[in-house]
């Protein structure tokens, strides 16, 4: 970790763009990436490849540290997800898993034991945090925080659109239904809860297009 190298922190709910924004945001700044809510997921699909009880915290915060993630960068390629070396890549990014996630999230000592690997994200030139407590929490200090919103219904439909595409048979009323419901857990928690930071800069891309959004945090940046 290297606590002089700036940060930029994009929170939000599910399927509000974090993860689109924030890659290519990294790549126009050539800063490093952090997708949070991957690690969040890695430990979801780790607890369930190990047949773990999702209502029993003790064995999720040993899964939560025992578990070895590893982000495999191949230029040109899609980043790589390990697991103590075996690929989860296509895995943590279900619907399954993001439940599982969401709901593993809400155990403190879980939050704790992945609080330094995401901080350790923090490198020259800089740093593209993308999650939900990455302005409030893990990188309090950074120097812009963005939090990206839009409507329930249209986050519904990028992901249903999304995972069309991917050829995954899907409705829209109940991506719209898991969407609510993951948006109430993730917000509702005691800990770390989803709120935007005190000095973020909150933007709604409802009707807004990508490219819009980039240039738009991209300015921010370079306030
Ligand atoms: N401003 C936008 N306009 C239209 N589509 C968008 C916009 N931003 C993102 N998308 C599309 O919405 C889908 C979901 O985006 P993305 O995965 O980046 O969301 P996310 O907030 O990271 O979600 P999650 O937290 O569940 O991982 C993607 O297919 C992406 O291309
Ligand atoms: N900083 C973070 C990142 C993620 N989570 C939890 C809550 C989400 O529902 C879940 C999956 O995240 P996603 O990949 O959809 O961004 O992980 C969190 O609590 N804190």
């Amino acid at each position: 970790m290297d606590p002089t190298a700036p940060v930029l922190t994009i929170d939000g709910p599910s399927g509000s763009g974090k993860g689109t924004i924030s890659r290519l945001v990294a790549q126009h700044l050539e800063w490093h990436y952090l997708d949070s809510g991957a690690l969040y997921r890695a430990v979801g699909v780790s607890a369930g490849w190990n047949d773990l009880d999702l209502s029993d915290p003790g064995a999720l915060v040993r899964c939560a540290f025992d578990s070895r993630i590893d982000f495999l960068e191949v230029v040109g390629q899609e980043l790589r997800i390990l697991i103590n070396g075996r690929d989860a890549t296509d895995e943590i990014r279900t619907e399954t898993a993001g439940a599982a996630a969401s709901a593993i999230a809400a155990i403190p000592e879980v939050r704790t034991a992945l609080k330094e690997r995401q901080r350790n994200f923090r490198q020259q030139p800089g740093l593209v945090a993308d999650g939900r407590d990455m302005g409030t929490v893990i990188f309090p200090d950074a120097a812009t925080k963005v939090f990206l919103t839009a409507s329930a219904e249209e986050r519904a439909e990028r992901r249903y659109k999304q995972l069309k595409e991917k050829g995954v048979s899907v409705n829209l009323g109940d991506l719209l239904r898991e969407i609510l419901a993951r948006d109430a857990r993730d917000a509702s928690r005691a800990v770390a809860p989803l709120r935007p930071a005190e000095d973020a800069v909150c933007i709604d891309t409802t009707g807004t297009g990508i490219e819009a959004v980039v240039e738009r945090v991209l300015s921010l940046v370079k306030r």
